[in-house]
Parts: structure tokens; sequence; C-alpha cells
């Protein structure tokens, strides 16, 4: 082959090879789209299926879109027990691992469904999932305990009215020592109340108030506490003390979210019977001050710096808060007396729940949570304390509680048994004390009284005399 022969066949095969290519970029792939194209609309004739895709990221927003993420919390732990690449993330107790879908992994979700259905998906079904994904993310969340500040510190850059922790309290309804009725009682209402979506129907703030009153120890935080845990609520431990006046309060109101418990502990404390706000006790410590100066305080803090009773009246009703949201507010008291009727008035306080000493009934969930028992020989012995003697739940708790390692059932209700008969004991002496203090007093009243009398016989006498 001469060297021009050889170029002609280079030329030409590289021509060949040109015009082949651009057959397949015009034509051919244009061929295999078409036929991609009418193939699936022959598959959509065919098909009865539907199918609907939910991308990661849609458009050329760099934001995930909603619906996929909507669908990522309902699915939960089923998406990713299907994934083969998963990440890891540590969880917030640093205890527990939580697996995801690998940034790797196709990121989209198909729901396919018959063409019959299609209503049903499209208006019932989807909205389920959306109802469905709120509550999956209010059981998921992580709680927060709220403490409001002192208002000198709501302004500037780091303004906040409440600072948080992260609410983890273990307070459970299954281990409040109370009579089960009472409990049940308590659980349905709560119960019935966060289900109350009618209260925003009928133009009524969605709030329900609770009053626990009773002794020292006796579970009244801790059932607060319970209610918070039970309902999924953030708690708003709302200091009156710390609140200069009602605008204040009123501002702590509005701030609050919605799902929330707000708390006020000893409201007695907090508030006097007149509405005026009990000054707090400051120190004066070392240096003496100028009295003419602290006067003037006294009466400047008197004239501004006050919550009142209908302050908080107003609080309560809910005149403030946005309407449709979900909110409890807890008072709790060692002396229900002292509280303004008005205060404490159905309607505002809608429950009162007095909580008391121990019953057979409340120490029996107290030996379930603390010695894991349902009976036992000394049950008996412990019934007839309990009812002959005043005990707060805290106490018998504390005295079921393992002192050592050693210690095993019998020890710590035996300790209790002791604890018990020395409490008869001591209320044995006290009465007896109080006998004889009060045969004491009516003694010297009688005693006051002959004397009275004899001093009025003299004076007749001597009067008599004198006629
Ligand atoms: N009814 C109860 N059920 C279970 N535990 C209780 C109960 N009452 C008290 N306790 C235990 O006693 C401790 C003190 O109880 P709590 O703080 O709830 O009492 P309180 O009524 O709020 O008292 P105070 O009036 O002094 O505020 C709690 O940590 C809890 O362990
Ligand atoms: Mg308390």
């Amino acid at each position: 082959m001469t060297v021009s022969a050889e170029m002609w066949l280079g030329i030409t095969v590289g021509g060949l090879m040109f015009i082949w290519g651009m057959f397949q970029k015009f034509f051919l792939n244009q061929f295999h789209d078409r036929i991609g194209i009418y193939g699936q609309k022959l598959v959509n004739l065919a098909s009865p299926y539907h199918e609907i895709t939910f991308n990661e990221y849609t458009g050329d927003r760099f934001e995930r879109s909603n619906a996929y993420t909507t669908i990522e919390t309902y699915l939960g732990a089923n998406s990713s027990a299907r994934a083969k690449r998963l990440k890891a993330d540590m969880v917030r107790d640093g205890q527990s691992l939580i697996l995801s879908m690998d940034d790797r992994e196709e990121r989209n979700y198909k729901l396919t469904f018959h063409k019959r259905h299609r209503d049903f998906i499209t208006k019932s079904y989807l909205n389920h999932v959306m109802a469905e994904r709120k509550a999956i993310a209010v059981r998921m969340r992580q709680r927060r305990l709220y403490t409001n500040n002192r208002s000198e510190q709501w302004h500037g850059y780091k303004r906040t009215m409440w600072s948080h922790v992260e609410f983890d309290h273990p307070a459970k309804f299954e281990t409040l020592a109370l009579e089960p009725k009472k409990k049940q009682e308590i659980l349905n209402d709560l119960i019935t109340f966060s289900k109350a979506k009618q209260y925003a129907k009928i133009g009524k703030a969605w709030k329900r108030g609770y009053l626990l009153y009773g002794p020292p120890g006796t579970g009244k935080s801790t059932m607060a506490a319970a209610m918070a845990n039970l309902l999924q609520y953030d708690v708003y431990d709302l200091e009156l003390t710390a609140v200069k006046d009602n605008t204040e309060l009123r501002k702590l109101l509005i701030d609050t979210s919605s799902k929330s418990i707000i708390v006020i502990e000893d409201i007695d404390c907090s508030l006097d019977l007149t509405g005026q706000r009990k000054k707090e006790k400051k120190k004066d410590e070392g240096e003496e001050v100028d009295q003419v100066r602290r006067k003037k305080k006294d009466e400047d803090e008197s004239t501004s710096t006050k919550v009142t009773l209908s302050g908080l009246l107003n609080f309560i009703d809910g005149l403030w808060s946005a309407c449709g949201s979900e909110r409890l507010i807890v008072f709790t008291t060692n002396f229900v007396e002292k509280l303004d009727p008005a205060l404490i008035r159905r309607g505002r306080m809608d429950k009162h729940i007095k909580l008391s000493y121990c019953s057979f009934e409340a120490f029996k969930v107290l030996a379930k949570n603390y010695l894991d028992l349902d009976s036992h020989k000394l049950f008996t012995t412990i019934s007839c304390l309990l009812g002959e003697t005043n005990i707060t739940p805290a106490d018998v708790a504390e005295n079921l509680m393992p002192k050592s390692a050693e210690d095993g059932p019998q020890t710590c209700l035996e300790n209790l048994i002791k604890a018990l008969e020395t409490a008869k004991e001591e209320a044995r002496l006290k009465d007896e004390e109080e006998e004889r203090l009060k045969a004491e007093k009516e003694q010297e009243g009688e005693r006051l009284k002959a004397e009275k009398e004899e001093k009025e016989k003299e004076q007749k006498r001597a009067e008599e005399v004198e006629d």
C-alpha cells in the first residue's frame, strides 16, 4: 500500500467514526429518550399504580424540602433500617447512638399506590402523615426547664427573660404514691385536657389550672414534674418574687411557648392576702444604710415594684396568652386556707388536689418503687401503724431506701416500722403536752376567776361596813 492510500483509509475511517458519533448523539439519544418516554407511558397505561417522589432537595434551592423532612420524621427508624449506608451520631446523654442514612445514600422517598386510592392518598393519608409528624417531633424533642430572670437581665446582648436547662426529671405517675382512684382521676383529667382542641373552638384559652396543696413532702412538686412528663410539656418555674410588677408578669407569660406547664411554687409565700407581693428580705450586711435613703427606697418599691393579686388573676385567666395553645398552670402551697378565694376559684384553678400523709395504698406504690415488693409479711404491721400516725410519703421513701449494699427489703421495712413507731410516740408525747398545757391554762383561768370573785366579795363587804 502506498502512503497516499494509507492516508486516504485513515481519513475515511476517521470520518466514519465522526459521523457515527454525530448519529449517536443527535439521533440515537433522542430515539432512546423517546423510547424511554413512550415506554414509560405504555407501562403507566398498563400499570394501575401511581407514584409520588419526594426529593430531599427540590429546584435549585439549597434547602431541604419540607415534605422530605416530614416523611423522614414520620418514618423515623424505619428508613434507616432499610438503608445500606448508615452514619452514627451520639445522642445527648452520650450513652447511645442514633443511626441515620448516610449522606451519600440516594435521598428520596417514593410513595406508590393504586390509582383507585389516589383521592385517599392525596387528601387523607398525606394529611395524616403531617399530623403524625408533628406529634412525633413533640415526643422526640428535648424538653426544657425554664426559670425567670430578673428584669435587669432582660436587656443587652444576651437578653433573655427565661433561662433554661434540660428538663430531665424522672417523676412519673406510675411511681407517684397516691390512692389509685385519685391518681386515675387526675390522669383522666390531664389526658382529656391535652386532647381538648374544642377549647379554642369555643373561644376559651386552652389552659387548665391545678392547685396542689398539702403538707411539705407529700409530692406536690413531684406531681407537677410527673404532669410535664406525661404530657411532654416544657416547664416554666415562675419565681414571683423575682418579678417586678404586673407588666413584667405579662411579658413573661407572652414569652412562654405552647405545650408548657407554668409552675408557681409556694404561692402563699409570694403573694399575701391583700394582693401585695411580699418584699424580699435583703441583707444589709456590714455598712450602715442611711435611714432616710432606705425609707425612700422602700416607698419607691411599694409604689412601683409589685405584682398584685389582680395582675396574677389576669395572668391566670390567660387574657394575654395566644389562643389555641396548650398551657397548664400549677400552684403549690402548704396553706390553702391562706389563699385568696378569688385566686383559686373553679375556672381559674380548675382542679384542687389535696396531697396528704401516706396511706397504705400510697405506701404500696413506694414499696414497689424502692424495693420491688408487692407484698411482705410486715405489710400488716405497717398498714396498722399508718392508720395510727401521720407520716409523709417523703419520709416513707427516705426510710425505704437501702442505707447500705447489705440492706435487703426486710431491713428497710423494719427501718420504716421503727420510724413509724417513733413518729407515733412523738405524736403521743405532743398530744400529752398539749393536753397538759390546756389543763394548766384552764386551771390558771379558774384561779384567776376565783381571785376576781374573792376581790369582788371583799369590796362588797367593805362597802357594807362603810354603810
Ligand atoms: N406522693 C409521692 N410519691 C412519690 N414520691 C414522693 C411523694 N411525695 C414525696 N415523695 C418523695 O419525696 C421527695 C419530696 O417530695 P416533693 O418535693 O414533691 O414534696 P412537696 O410536697 O413538693 O414538698 P414542699 O411542700 O416542701 O415543696 C420527692 O423527691 C419524692 O422522692
Ligand atoms: Mg415542693
